[in-house]
């Protein structure tokens, strides 16, 4: 995780002052990029400890296309909850878009499936798209997408991903970002048969908010350790059938947590 410590030195070093919507304030930098080989290991930062687990339970939520934090709430992952009105709703956020998108002639467009789909289909189609900005929905949403489009490539047998991050909490949220999308690149690898490749992280507004600086300077005077690894248990399921207990990741040996507030 070299890649994430460099930008986090970088914006300490580099960030401008910024007012931002939530009142807190930022050091901000204007588009960046992280590059992971996911032979390499599993790109789960290793100088705090990370809650795997909350990371797992989110994408499951975003694959079935649940906008409502209840499911979350269950498998006790409230990472969701400050945003959520008294119905736990969170209006046609991340689920909604990739799994029933509405079109203006009242079709509904399941964009994770017709990405497999054409992965299989058509490996070298440079259409590889899934997007969650949708100009029309963005003011019934609770947040606007942070993580807002993403497109895969085959390569030499390799499935490979990048996402493009329009804002980007360095510390708090990015950390869960990239291994959400590291997970998502080997389960859509795996679902079509191929290797997974490179994870390609791309920021727009990349910041540390004024209240994450102390932590900030904490985790980068830590040493950096081997990543762990991950393996999928296979039971046959599909990209719609995973389940917590599928994932396993081993040789984690993280530095401890490190606590800071999220920005509302
Ligand atoms: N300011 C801000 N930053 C974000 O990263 C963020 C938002 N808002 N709003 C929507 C989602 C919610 N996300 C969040 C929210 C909280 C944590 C958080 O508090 N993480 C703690 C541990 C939480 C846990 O696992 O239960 C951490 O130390 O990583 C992380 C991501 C990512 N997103
Ligand atoms: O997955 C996520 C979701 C949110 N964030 C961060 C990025 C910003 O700090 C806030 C969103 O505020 P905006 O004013 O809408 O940009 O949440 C993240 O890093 N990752």
């Amino acid at each position: 995780m070299q890649a994430y410590h460099e930008l986090m030195a970088r914006i300490l070093d580099e960030g401008v002052p910024q007012e931002d919507r939530t009142g807190t304030g930022t050091l901000s930098l204007f588009g960046a990029q992280m590059r992971f080989d996911l032979r390499d290991g599993f790109p789960l930062v290793t100088t705090k400890k990370l809650h795997l687990r909350s990371i797992i339970v989110e994408l499951l939520w975003f694959l079935n296309g649940d906008t409502n934090v209840r499911w979350l709430q269950e498998r006790k992952v409230s990472i969701w909850d400050e945003w959520a009105d008294e119905n736990g709703d969170l209006g046609p956020v991340y689920g909604k878009q990739w799994r029933d998108w509405e079109s203006a002639d009242g079709r509904h467009i399941d964009q994770i499936r017709e990405l497999v789909a054409l992965i299989r289909k058509d490996p070298a189609s440079r259409r590889q798209i899934v997007t969650a900005w949708n100009p029309g929905e963005l003011g019934r949403m609770a947040l606007a997408p942070c993580h807002c489009l993403f497109q895969t490539q085959v390569a030499a047998g390799r499935l490979n991903l990048q996402l493009y991050q329009r804002s980007a909490d360095f510390f708090l949220g990015v950390p869960f970002n990239i291994a959400s999308y590291a997970l998502l690149t080997h389960m859509l690898a795996r679902e079509c048969g191929l290797e997974p490749g490179v994870f390609v992280w791309t920021g727009g507004d990349v910041h540390l908010y004024s209240n994450h600086l102390d932590q900030a300077r904490l985790q980068l005077g830590r040493e950096v350790r081997a990543l762990p690894r991950l393996t999928i248990r296979d039971r046959g399921q599909d990209l719609f059938g995973y389940e917590l207990e599928d994932f396993v990741i081993e040789d984690y040996d993280p530095h401890p947590h490190i606590a800071a507030p999220v920005a509302i």
